[in-house]
């Protein structure tokens, strides 16, 4: 019998910033359980980058995502307790087309609820690539 090989996939994820925030949610997922993530999901066949961030933040957030650009893209294996895999993961940033907007949790299995968090005090623990990122001074607001 034929077996799958696992292969790497893409995941597209936002810094939605608002002022000085972002918006964080805490993790109900088989990776990075009760971590602090940023919204975000896998690639699907087709989808642009900005398309993928879109409908993710729409599905997880209920948000309608604005004005998007590409910030810096990680090559991450995942040795999760439970779960091995791979992802290429494309960071974008990305204002809301409303700022006034407030987010939902339509999938309450996989987040228990989203926030902005000022980017100068971030909750613990953030997921293991955003913790990464922070701690290597990554920063993805504009520069001014
Ligand atoms: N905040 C994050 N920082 C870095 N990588 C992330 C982040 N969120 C997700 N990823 C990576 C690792 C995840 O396993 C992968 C897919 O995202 P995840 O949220 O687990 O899928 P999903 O359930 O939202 O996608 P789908 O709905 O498409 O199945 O992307
Ligand atoms: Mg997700």
């Amino acid at each position: 019998m034929e077996e799958t090989q696992p292969v790497p996939r893409v995941g597209v994820v936002l810094f939605v910033l608002k002022g000085k925030s972002v918006l964080l949610g805490r993790r109900r997922a088989s990776i990075g359980e009760s971590t602090f993530a940023l919204p975000g999901g896998h690639l699907e066949f087709g989808e642009s980058f900005e398309e993928c961030g879109a409908r993710e933040l729409m599905e997880e957030t209920g948000l309608e995502m604005g004005k998007a650009d590409f910030l810096t893209v990680t090559n991450k294996v995942f040795l999760d307790k439970s779960k091995h895999c791979h992802y290429v993961i494309v960071f974008l940033r990305a204002v809301l087309a409303d700022p006034n907007q407030v987010p939902q949790n339509p999938e309450p299995d996989k987040c228990d609820g989203w926030d902005w968090y000022d980017w100068d005090n971030l909750p613990q623990p953030l997921f293991s690539t955003l913790d990464e990122m922070v701690r290597s001074g990554f920063n993805p607001f504009p520069a001014t």
